[in-house]
């Protein structure tokens, strides 16, 4: 939430009219400044649709790292294992994780090793 820009104008004319956002209410939920996160999403409601952007990162910090003690699948899982994705390319994707992910958990390589791998990856 934090880059997400809101002019001070904006900012203003979105907090006389918040709406309650019950998701926030979640015990799950932190938020440094949740009146923050309030003006901006009301400022996303207000703009609509057609002007949101949405930039993710794959690094497992939108996805859920593990649920009921099961791991849940990342991102790239669900793309690897869906059907839009031939059955070679599945394969290949399968070797890559079997190849790269144990060098992203490896305690004894240093991010400087490990960075250019995972870009490679
Ligand atoms: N080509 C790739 C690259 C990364 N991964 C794994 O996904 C994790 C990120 O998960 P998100 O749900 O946040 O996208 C990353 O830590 C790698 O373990 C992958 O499977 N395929």
């Amino acid at each position: 939430m934090g880059s997400v820009s809101v002019s001070p104008r904006a900012a203003r004319a979105t907090a006389e009219r918040i709406q309650p956002v019950p998701e926030l209410e979640k015990a799950s939920v932190h938020m440094k400044d949740p009146e923050h996160v309030k003006r901006v999403i009301s400022a996303l409601r207000e703009a609509g649709a057609d002007k949101l952007q949405v930039i993710s990162d794959f690094d497992m910090t939108l996805s859920r790292f593990g649920f009921n003690g099961r791991r849940c699948p990342t991102s790239h899982n669900i793309l690897d294992n869906s059907r839009v994705i031939s059955e070679e390319g599945r394969k290949k994707l399968k070797d890559l994780l079997h190849y790269y992910y144990p060098i992203e958990i490896d305690p004894n390589r240093t991010m400087e090793e490990k960075c250019p791998l995972m870009v490679e990856w």
